[in-house]
Formats: C-alpha cells, structure tokens, sequence
C-alpha cells in the first residue's frame, strides 16, 4: 500500500487527496492540529483517515504533501525532520513560492527523505476542504522544482504519482519560477484587490458604483476575494520580486496617463491591440489560463423555470453541468446564463444540443 499524507486539507491539499483517494494501492491519510477540522475531513470522505497527530501521519508515509499557507512551511520542514519518516520518503510542498523553501530546505538535515518543492498553477478564490475538488488540476501545469541531489529515480516517483492529478509537469528553477509567478500570479492579485478597495470607497458615497457593476468588473477583479492569510504569506514571501513588478506597473500605468492627457487615441487603440494579440495567443482551454473551467454562455429569455429548463434537457441526455449562472437577468432584458462543465467533452455535447434546440450558445 502507498501511503500519502496531506498536511492541510484545504482547497489545495483536499483536492490532492480527492486525487489520490480510491486509486488502486493507495490510502490517503489527512492532518490538521484541529479535531473539528480532523473529523470534517472524515465527513467529507476527502481522506481515508485523518488525524491531529502529526508523527501519526507521517509514520510510514511514501509521500508527504505540506498543503499550509507559505508562511508556515518552514515549521511543518522543520517538524518532520525531526519525525521518524520511511527511508525514501518524499516530502513535497504546494506554496505559491518557491526560492525560500527550496533553499530551506536544502539546508535541513531530512536523513533518508527527499524534499521536492512543488506548486500546482490551479486554484479558487475560495479557500478550504468545502472549496475542493477532484479535477482541479486537469490540464493545469504543476511545477515541481528538484535540486541537483534528488535522484532521478526519486523525482520519477514523484512524477508517477502525480499522473492522478492530470496536470502537466513541468521542471523549474525556484528564483525563476518565483519571477514568473510574481508576474502572472502576485501582481494580478494585487491589483484586483487595489482596484476593489478603489471601487468600495467611491461606492461609500454612491451604491450606483456596485449596482452598475457588470462582467468587466467581474472578470478582472474574481481573485479579489481570495484567502487573506494565504495571500499575505504569498506577497511578504516573494516581496523583492513583487516591488520590481510594482515599480514596473508605475510605469504601464504612468503611459497611460501620457496618452490620456496628450489625447493620443492611436496610442491608446495601440495598446489595446497588442494586449489582445498576446491574450489570444494563451491556450484557449487550459486550465487557469483564459477560463478556469469549461464555460458557455447561453442567451436566455427572462422568464420563470428556463434555468430548469435548461439543466433538465442536458440532463436528460446525462450531460453534467458543474455550475449554473444567471449573469444578467433584468425585466425586459435577455439574460445570460453561463454554464460550466466538468471537461470539455461534456461542454461540447451541450454546445451541440443546445444549437438543436434553438439557444444562442456563445463560447
Ligand atoms: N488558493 C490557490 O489558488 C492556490 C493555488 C496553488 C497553490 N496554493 C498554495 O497552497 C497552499 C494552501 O492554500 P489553499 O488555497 O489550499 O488554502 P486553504 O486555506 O484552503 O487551506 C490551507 C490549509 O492549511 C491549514 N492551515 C491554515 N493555517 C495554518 C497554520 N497556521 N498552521 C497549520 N495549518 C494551517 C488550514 O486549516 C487548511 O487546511 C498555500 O501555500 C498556497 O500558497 C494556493
Ligand atoms: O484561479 C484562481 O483563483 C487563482 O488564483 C489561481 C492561481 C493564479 O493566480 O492563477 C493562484 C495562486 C496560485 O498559486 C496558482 C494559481
């Protein structure tokens, strides 16, 4: 049997072990230092078995997956170390950064384990085992970054067992990764939540500002809601990184402001059509990319029961929808509901059998 332990059954680490969980010769074992948390985990079924007993789950552990906020990797490093592991055991992590804790840990004295730093480039605005699920990381990257003492046999088996997560695995150097990260990760996040904080106060003295709020402010601004405690540690850890990105922005920023007052519109125009030629050369349905999950949308008369309507018909014909979501709907004006699939399979049979059935489907 391989044993997997999960430090930190949250979004990231409860979807792992949704991964793992069932897979033949594999048993995942969940921990956190709270009973109440401990005895959620069992509810949900996310895990196998769970405990408040750290040296419990990592005894005889082939894989240990630290899952905790990047601040507190470091400690639970430090506290299996000092833990009798299984010789050959692979301690991995998940942090949104990667250069300190792989330094860290090159530094510490595992004995007979392997650390592998990892991070998954998937993720929710919302936190917690509730937010899990077993197809997070499906056509996501997963970045793993080995050092030069990892043997190639350990990385292997590594590798292997992440083939559950359906991720693509891809080998980089922690500083770069870090540097990347920072730009297509930290700073966005730092600018939806500036931009919300902007919008909430200009909304103190005017509710029009939220009433009026429609898709455009939605899709830039989704991360604003995310985990404060995770996202702190995320920002203070790749700090220097992220205040070069910033002072950068400044400038994106200050052009702007140049264009404007100098009423450049073909500069303007120009910035618009360079950002649009870099967008659409993203991979259209890679995860985390250009769309989280499989989404159409689908023009809707606003009348009673078409959400049912709907959702029955792709029913009937065993089509699984992930999420139902009324965008707009106002008296006289046709909503839209977006819908979200769990594969692109399934949002494909939709597409087709919704076009029979006379829906405008946008994709
Ligand atoms: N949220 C994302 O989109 C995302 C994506 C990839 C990687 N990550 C990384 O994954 C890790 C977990 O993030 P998440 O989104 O799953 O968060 P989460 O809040 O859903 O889960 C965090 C887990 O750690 C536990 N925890 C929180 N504080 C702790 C503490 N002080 N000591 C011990 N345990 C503690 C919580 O009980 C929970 O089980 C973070 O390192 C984060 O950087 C997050
Ligand atoms: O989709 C989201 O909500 C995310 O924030 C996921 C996201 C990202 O920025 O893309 C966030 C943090 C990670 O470490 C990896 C992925």
């Amino acid at each position: 049997m391989t044993k997997i332990a999960i430090f930190g059954v949250g979004l990231i680490g409860g979807s792992l072990a949704l991964c793992f969980k069932g897979k033949p010769g594999i048993t995942v074992v969940g921990h956190s230092n709270s009973p109440r948390s401990v005895e959620k985990y069992l509810k949900r079924q996310v895990v196998d078995d769970a405990t408040t007993s750290m040296e419990e789950a990592a005894a005889d552990a082939d894989f240990i997956f630290i899952c905790v906020p990047v601040g507190n990797l470091q400690e639970y490093l430090v506290k299996l170390s000092k833990l009798p592991l299984k010789p050959g055991c692979i301690i991995t992590d998940v942090g949104s950064t990667k250069a300190s804790i792989a330094s860290f840990a090159s530094k510490l004295d595992l004995q007979d384990a392997y650390f592998i730093g990892g991070h998954p480039m998937a993720g929710k605005e919302k936190s917690g085992v509730e937010a899990a699920t077993s197809h997070l990381y499906e056509n996501a990257f997963y970045v793993l970054t080995p050092d030069e003492s990892i043997p190639p046999e350990v990385y292997e088996r590594l590798t292997k067992l992440l083939q559950w997560t359906r991720a693509h695995l891809v080998k980089v150097d922690p500083k770069l990764h870090d540097d990347i990260v920072g730009a297509i990760s930290h700073l966005p996040h730092i600018i939806a939540v500036a931009l919300v904080n902007q919008i909430a106060r200009y909304n103190e003295k005017n509710e029009l500002y939220q009433n009026l709020a429609a898709g455009g402010f939605r899709d830039i601004t989704r991360i604003a809601s995310s985990d404060p405690v995770v996202w702190r540690d995320i920002l203070l850890d790749n700090r220097e990184v992220i205040l070069r990105l910033l002072e950068d922005w400044n400038e994106e920023i200050a052009s702007f402001i140049r264009l404007l007052k100098e009423k450049d519109g073909e500069g303007i125009a120009e910035q618009f059509r360079l950002s649009s030629e870099f967008r659409s050369a993203l991979p259209e349905r890679r995860k985390g990319v250009l769309t989280s999950v499989y989404e159409v949308y689908v023009d809707v008369p606003d009348h009673p029961g078409i959400i049912g309507q709907i959702a029955t018909l792709l029913g009937s014909h065993r089509i699984n929808l992930s999420n139902i979501q009324i965008i707009e709907s106002r008296e006289d004006i046709p909503g839209v509901l977006r819908l979200s699939f769990r594969d692109e399979y399934q949002m494909d049979k939709a597409i087709e059998l919704l076009a029979k059935e006379n829906y405008t489907v946008h994709v």
